[in-house]
């Protein structure tokens, strides 16, 4: 179907250039359509414009009406959407119904969230009365990263229109099939035309989306080469609200575990899990050196070479699935490539068996010796940089030699030391003795330094989907008892 734009309630075919999508795993090509023209994005903008004075005067029940129908639409197709899923980002099946499951459970957090964070309150004043309560921004742009196509700009598409916004939605030109299924089951639950809006498109089409004068704000989850780029563009536009969430290189700390099978699932749980293509994924881990650390990489090293990697629709499923893309896969091997030429030394080889597939197998890398030169880079894939440490301050302090600041964690029997670590690690998850990837939807996710712009999101989302309204009110215009010094009536 080449109607692959959904504008004001109409599927439209796009009037800009040719764009494909591939499924990695089997390099075949799944889908077609074409890029949205300038003039299309004004029109979904100008639809978006149109349905807000209606959508964002309806009450939020009314609202949560419509959006708890989508999310029926979600239950009946949940099989089939998973598969979309799996098709195009190669991710195994049992991987993407965990995602499916996200999007539904995003709608009652969301509900949750939007009436703790942003509700209304209500307080007694000596005259009248004072009111909180919030309005929503107006028109959003929401972008989506390819590693999550359906949950992650589900989850701002969710809150923003619980809150009253109108939607353009601009998800990875890698994932356009996923977004269009996602968008049909918001046309099956009878969203009112124009309050969300899909346009596809590569980097052009985002600029132009993001430049638009008449977007009110731009919610956006991707890398933090691109989030730095809108970051740029807004400046100097204190009006329009921003929110990113963006990329990290994450520290796992291993210090004193007695179950080294237990922290060993940990770290691949952390490291591998969607071929390590998740924005929490550990990049960095830190292993003690001598005897017991020496095991304990053993162990990782193995465990890790018997993970299972295969097609997404495998019977036995797989652990890791293809990466995005062939392109994707290769990036990986080049990045481990550099490493190499820095000094790193291989334990584990990332390879590409096939060079037209988004395969690439997990790769562990130690990196002690080229601390100096190591580049502050998010790696995104399956490659893990080991490093081998002395003291416990001076892996602290290496875990937080970057820009990022995602995820962390620690992988310790002692309390103290978790403590002790929580208090000097700098990012916005900090986990003990779990897997750093998995985060909850009923929680806070953002990151500091270049992980984000401290607007976080998940369960406050809610918080950049509406601005608060201060009033003091009272039914009718009243002298008060008592006059200012100076002044008589
Ligand atoms: N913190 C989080 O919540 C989170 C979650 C998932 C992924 N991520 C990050 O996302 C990245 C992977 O996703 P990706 O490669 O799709 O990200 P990306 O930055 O390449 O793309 C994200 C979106 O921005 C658009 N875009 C790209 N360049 C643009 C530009 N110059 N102007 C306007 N729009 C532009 C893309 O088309 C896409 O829709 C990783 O860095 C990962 O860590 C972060
Ligand atoms: O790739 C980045 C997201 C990873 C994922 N985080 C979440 O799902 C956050 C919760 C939410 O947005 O509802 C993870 O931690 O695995």
């Amino acid at each position: 179907m080449l109607h692959t734009h959904f504008i004001n309630g109409e599927w439209v075919a796009g009037e800009g250039h040719e764009l494909s999508s591939i499924d990695p795993a089997k390099n075949v090509s799944i889908w077609q359509g074409k890029s949205a023209t300038s003039a299309q994005i004004d029109a979904a903008i100008n639809a978006a414009r149109n349905a807000l004075p209606q959508w964002s005067m309806m009450s939020v029940e009314a609202r949560l009406t419509i959006i708890k129908a989508y999310g029926e639409k979600l239950a009946e197709n949940k099989e089939y959407l998973a598969k979309v899923m799996a098709q195009e980002t190669g991710k195994p099946e049992w991987e993407t119904a965990t995602e499916v499951g996200a999007m539904m459970g995003k709608i009652g957090i969301s509900e949750k969230a939007y009436f703790e964070r942003t509700g209304n309150v209500e307080n007694p004043m000596p005259v009248g009365k004072a009111f909180i309560r919030h309005k929503p921004h107006g028109v959003v742009a929401v972008f989506g990263p390819y590693n999550f196509p359906g949950h992650l700009p589900n989850g701002h598409i969710v809150p923003a229109l619980i809150a009253g916004n109108t939607v353009v939605f601009k998800p990875s030109d890698l994932t356009p099939m996923v977004a269009q299924e996602m968008v049909k089951l918001w046309a099956a639950a009878n969203l009112p035309a124009g309050v969300l809006n899909l346009v596809q498109g590569e980097v052009e089409t985002g600029k132009a989306l993001a430049s638009h004068n008449d977007i009110d704000g731009l919610f956006f989850t991707g890398s933090s080469r691109t989030g730095k780029i809108l970051h740029e563009q807004f400046a100097g536009h204190p009006g329009k609200i921003l929110a990113l969430e963006m990329g990290g290189n994450n520290p796992l700390i291993v210090k004193g575990v007695a179950d080294t099978d237990a922290a060993v699932h940990d770290i691949v749980q952390s490291a591998f899990i969607t071929s390590g293509q998740r924005c929490t994924c550990a990049r960095r881990l830190f292993i003690p050196a001598g005897q017991q650390g020496d095991a304990l990489l053993a162990r990782l090293i193995d465990v890790t070479k018997n993970i299972k990697m295969g097609d997404y629709d495998a019977q036995e499923q797989p652990f890791m699935g293809a990466m995005i893309s062939a392109n994707a896969a290769k990036g990986m091997v080049n990045a481990q490539s550099q490493l190499v030429g820095l000094g790193a030394n291989v334990l584990l080889e990332l390879t590409q068996p096939d060079e037209e597939k988004g395969f690439a197998t997990p790769g562990i890398i130690d990196v002690t010796d080229i601390l100096a030169s190591l580049p502050d880079e998010e790696h995104f894939g399956p490659l893990l940089k080991v490093i081998r440490y002395t003291d416990f301050d001076d892996a602290i302090r290496e875990a937080n030699n970057t820009s990022f600041g995602l995820s962390a964690g620690l992988l310790a029997d002692s309390e103290e030391d978790y403590h002790y670590f929580f208090a000097r690690i700098r990012a916005g998850i900090v986990n003990w003795n779990r897997p750093i990837t998995g985060a909850s939807s009923a929680a806070p996710f953002g990151g500091v330094g270049d992980s984000g712009n401290h607007r976080a999101s998940a369960f406050y989302a809610a918080d950049y989907c509406a601005y608060p309204v201060a009033s003091v009110e009272l039914d009718k215009v009243t002298l008060p008892g008592k006059l200012s010094p100076g002044l008589s009536l």
